[in-house]
């Protein structure tokens, strides 16, 4: 009777197991099929546990001496082939790592996350929203190659933000390119600019306003930063961001005539001073390159944009440029790594423009009627006759 008990238990066990138990094995197999992965003391990679997930497995393991984390990196492959994983991303602390084994990844649709304005939604983690810190981490490069989803992931940035956040300014900057047109008339977009010249224009604008802010966020009056400044003030400062969808576009190119050469040259030097200082004013670039390479950003410029976002890019040389590391060769379709201090691994949400219309459309205004119903400004002829009216009175 005992016995019986005993076998149906283990039966039990076994049946509500079996993916676990078939992990051991495969990783007890893979474990011995190279040498590297035994240490002098007969140590091996040893797991302490498997969790069940939505996508498929979290496993923890420990890695023996001698066995580092860059290692392992490099053998992922042997991992996820042999365990039959679509996609394998790995966490460490040490010698205990986590590797996130994804079977399948069912996308998400974008809903709306309500943040403040310095944070900004970016993607699905595994284990859960990827949301940056622009106080922190300020400044972020998108990077992937073409049809990866950036612009997606602009589109969903921008999204969660307007729909959030009526005490921000936009400024979208994007030559050649009209991704970003759906919220040309949000109330918190200051302009759309689409030439160089008007981009000029506009970094101009941000620019003087980053000296205004430099002289109002006084340490002398105890104010370190924008966020210091807006709890002791009645007149808050907005959180700005300026996107530039394209940043290839604005970066000095061989076949640039003289007149872009320097209209660029200005761009570049206005952009410096947003990213030098914008981070204390509450100024942030966004911005997005679908070829990365050293000279296709400045490097003094690249250097200050402290988030880091990589879609697939297939080029180990162009995932350096963007990530520092050439993890982004290994990514899936929709799959990312956002870096700040550390890296955080996710997908983007699934967003398309109805479901961007839906959730902007309170933010739209009618721009171009607000110009028109605007009181008109007093011209020469009425101030004289003004003037006049005065006299004879
Ligand atoms: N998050 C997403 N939600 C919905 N569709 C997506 C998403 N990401 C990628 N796609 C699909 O991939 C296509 C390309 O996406 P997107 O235009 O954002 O790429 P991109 O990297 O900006 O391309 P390019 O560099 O050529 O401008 C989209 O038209 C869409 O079909």
């Amino acid at each position: 009777m005992i016995t019986e008990l005993v076998l149906t238990g283990v039966a039990f066990y076994l049946y509500k197991n079996w993916d676990k138990v078939v992990i051991r094995n495969k990783w007890k197999q893979i474990t011995h099929s190279k040498a590297e992965f035994t240490n002098r003391l007969e140590k091996t990679l040893k797991i302490w546990s498997i969790e069940r997930t939505e996508y498929g497995h979290i496993i923890t393991v420990e890695l023996p001496y001698s066995y580092t984390v860059e290692k392992l990196k490099k053998d992922l492959d042997i991992f996820k082939e042999g365990l039959h994983y679509k996609s394998i991303q790995i966490e460490s602390e040490k010698n205990i790592v986590k590797m996130y084994c994804i079977k399948e990844f069912k996308f998400k649709e974008y809903t709306p996350i309500k943040l403040p304005p310095n944070k900004l939604l970016i993607a699905d983690g595994l284990t859960g929203p990827i949301i940056v810190d622009m106080n922190k981490f300020p400044h972020m490069l998108i990077g992937g190659d073409t049809g990866t989803g950036k612009s997606r992931i602009l589109l969903l940035i921008l999204t969660n933000l307007i729909m959030h956040c009526d005490d921000v300014e936009i400024y979208l900057l994007q030559i050649r390119k009209n991704d970003l047109g759906v919220f040309n008339n949000c109330k918190q977009v200051k302009v759309n600019s689409k030439t160089l010249e008007e981009v000029l224009e506009s970094l101009k604008e941000i620019d003087k306003e980053c000296r205004r802010r430099e002289q109002l966020i006084d340490n002398i009056k105890g104010f370190y930063n924008i966020e210091d400044y807006n709890k002791a003030n009645k007149n808050k400062l907005k959180y700005i961001y300026v996107v530039i969808e394209e940043f290839s576009f604005l970066n000095i190119s061989k076949g640039d005539t003289k007149e872009e050469k320097q209209i660029k040259a200005q761009c570049l030097k206005h952009i410096k001073t947003i990213v030098n200082v914008g981070r204390s004013s509450g100024i942030f670039l966004i911005t997005a390159l679908q070829k990365p390479t050293n000279d296709s950003i400045p490097s003094d410029i690249k250097a200050q944009l402290c988030t880091r976002v990589s879609l697939k890019i297939a080029d180990e040389p162009a995932s350096i440029v963007i990530l520092g590391n050439g993890d982004a060769t290994n990514l899936q379709e929709r799959e990312l790594i956002c870096r700040t201090l550390g890296e955080q691994k996710g997908y983007s949400y699934t967003i398309y423009h109805d479901l961007i219309m839906q959730h902007i459309k309170d933010k739209i205004i009618e721009k171009e009627k607000v110009k028109k119903y605007a009181p008109p400004k007093p011209s020469n002829v009425d101030d004289i006759l003004n003037l006049l009216n005065e006299i004879n009175r």
